[in-house]
């Protein structure tokens, strides 16, 4: 039997990085389990494929009126509904696959539209995702607190006495907090984030991907975020896009729906627009940069062992473009 190639492609989203593989370059097909398994040996920081990443964006063909369909792995080998840096690359692979500028990709709960945006700077591709649907439904959520049917600006005196806390699901399922610059950098976020996604607390069951915010200044905030099913990462889509939501309500007096904000993160920044609907229902424009760092090559077999010997890794140009842009507007953003 020959030797099965699997090629999958490096990319990021405000360095939130991820190795996307489309269905159509395996050459055998994977379970549910090998697919999971795959993830945690790819995305491994130690001993992964080139430094490992945040997950597996597994690329299919999707239902007719789609370009394709999206599914999000994390690197611990947990299916995600959604992922906001993730879509906007996956935007972009599909993108140069067909022409298309403006189409919809299958995620989980929604067709959700994209589109190509201008570049961030020369060679930093930029892609303009939808972020839907929103709920703030504890059941939707998974959450647990007290007899709160939803939870805005309020106290979990389980986790904080001092820190208040707003959940929405977009619909991946986030805790946002506003804090101070202090807290921001400090422990807490650690601490809280790791206990309710230990598996075993009662408030999020299921895990929750959680979010610091300070604002820096009206229609500006730093978003540092403690991913579910990852740890810490330098971004995340849908907590930049789900705590714009929360700044939005708590703050309309710095930025209403409709208006542009821009949201710095340890990987660099994005921007992002909330949206009503005439129902009253929210959804998000998050508008970033869609990088691809290299193609990679690897023997299919020897990958679900976790060798990556043989990989062959051809980089592009376009991370130093990237480093250089996120230097440049992190220094403008202090
Ligand atoms: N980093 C992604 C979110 C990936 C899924 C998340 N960890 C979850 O489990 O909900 C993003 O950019 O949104």
């Amino acid at each position: 039997m020959g030797v099965e190639k699997m090629q999958m492609l490096k990319v990021h989203g405000s360095n939130n990085d991820f190795f996307i593989l489309d269905e159509k370059n395996l050459e055998n097909s994977i379970t549910e389990n090998e697919l999971s398994a795959l993830a945690r040996v790819v995305c491994d920081r130690q001993n992964g494929l080139h430094g490992g990443a945040d997950g597996i964006l597994f690329v299919t063909a999707g239902h007719s009126g789609v370009a394709g369909r999206m599914r999000v792995i994390n690197a611990d080998g947990s299916e995600a509904s959604m992922c906001g840096n993730g879509i906007r690359t996956v935007a972009r692979y599909l993108n140069e696959k067909n022409g298309l500028n403006e189409f919809k990709v299958e995620t989980m709960y929604a067709d959700l539209e994209v589109k190509k945006s201008e570049n961030f700077a020369p060679s930093v591709p930029a892609y303009d995702a939808e972020i839907s649907p929103v709920s703030f439904s504890a059941t939707d959520l998974k959450m647990n607190v007290e007899n709160k049917t939803k939870l805005i600006d309020d106290y979990i005196p389980q986790l904080s006495k001092t820190i208040k806390f707003s959940a929405v699901a977009v619909p991946n399922p986030h805790l946002i907090a506003f804090v101070s610059h202090d807290v921001l950098v400090g422990s807490e976020l650690g601490r809280i984030a790791s206990y309710l996604n230990n598996g075993k607390n009662p408030i999020f069951p299921d895990g929750v991907n959680v979010s610091f915010v300070q604002i820096q200044k009206p229609k500006q905030i730093f978003v540092r975020t403690y991913e579910r099913g990852v740890g810490y990462t330098n971004a995340c889509g849908t907590a930049m896009s789900a705590s714009s939501l929360i700044y939005v309500l708590l703050h309309p007096e710095q930025a209403e729906t409709g208006q542009l904000i821009s949201v710095f993160n340890p990987g660099g920044m994005v921007k992002t627009c909330v949206h009503q609907r005439e129902d009253g229902s929210y959804w998000m424009s998050l508008i970033g940069n869609a990088t691809f760092v290299a193609e990679v090559t690897v023997d299919q077999s020897a990958a679900f062992k976790g060798d990556f010997k043989e990989a062959v890794w051809n980089e592009t140009n376009e991370q130093d473009a990237y480093e250089e842009f996120a230097a440049q507007v992190q220094g403008g953003s202090r």
